[in-house]
């Protein structure tokens, strides 16, 4: 029993890769329900209108809590196991693969994902404090990194993607999901290699070509060791955030 995804948006169309390669795949094989909505359905005037000046003056507009609200009561699914309201933001939480596991738990255990996809300097602030004062919905302000994009559909994107492909058959072969960086003894990936073996005068690392797995499995972990003290020393020392193992895709 799975549960659904949805998102909500004033641009609909930039949710179009999601009909694509695997998570397309697992919509239409009926492992995963995703709707995409367009807020602006939601409105009640001529214009269609989301957005209006900001209380205390500053330049840009922000998006109406009166348009959100009518949008989230019409998309949440009362009766899901849980409600979790997704909101990208500058401001969130970092998104981390520990997220992504806890998400795909939730949906595989039947609950709702609903991500709130904002645009122009962000969303009124009491939508965020209205649903976090429900006892029936889990609110998470997440950020995909310290960076500003132009609104938070680009996170529903990644955010998906790194919780559809945890979820049971959507991956193939559930085995790439135990090495995967930030996956075994969170580490980064090692590099990899396939044919030609020898390609514009490079040359694959012998050992890979050697069938000895004992050796080829420390070549690999050594590389990702020094690859990882390299590029995110972070995850070695244990300074950033916790980086969960993906031992296998979450149980239905
Ligand atoms: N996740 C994430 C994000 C976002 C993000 C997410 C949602 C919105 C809705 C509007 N804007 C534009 C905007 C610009 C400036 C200040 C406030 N808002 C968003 C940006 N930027 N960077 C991330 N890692």
């Amino acid at each position: 029993m799975s549960g659904r995804i949805d998102v909500l948006t004033i641009f609909p169309g930039y949710l179009a890769p999601l009909e694509l390669s695997l998570v397309g795949k697992a919509r239409r094989d009926g492992l995963l329900d995703i709707g995409v909505h367009d807020l602006r359905d939601w409105t009640s005037d001529r214009h269609r209108t989301v957005d209006d000046t900001p209380f205390g003056g500053g330049a840009g507009m922000v998006m109406r809590p009166d348009v959100w609200g009518d949008a989230l009561d019409g998309v949440l699914v009362a009766d899901s196991p849980s409600r979790t309201l997704l909101v990208p933001t500058p401001a969130g939480a970092r998104m981390t693969q520990a997220l992504a596991e806890e998400l795909a738990l939730l949906v595989s255990a039947g609950g709702q994902l609903v991500f709130a996809c904002g645009r122009y300097e962000g969303i009124d602030a009491r939508v965020t404090e209205h649903y976090s004062g429900r006892e029936d919905v889990t609110v998470r302000e997440i950020s995909l990194g310290d960076y500003v994009l132009n609104g938070g559909e680009v996170a529903a994107l990644v955010v998906i993607e790194a919780v559809a492909r945890l979820l049971p058959g959507v991956i193939g072969n559930p085995e790439s999901l135990v090495e995967e960086s930030h996956g075994a003894a969170g580490l980064l990936e090692y590099p990899v290699y396939t044919k030609p073996p020898s390609w514009r005068g490079l040359d694959v690392p012998d050992v890979l070509l050697s069938g000895d797995h004992g050796r080829i499995r420390s070549w690999r972990r050594a590389r990702a060791v020094e690859r990882t003290a390299l590029r995110r020393p972070d995850l070695i020392t244990g300074q950033g955030s916790p980086q969960i193992r993906l031992a296998r895709p979450v149980d239905a």
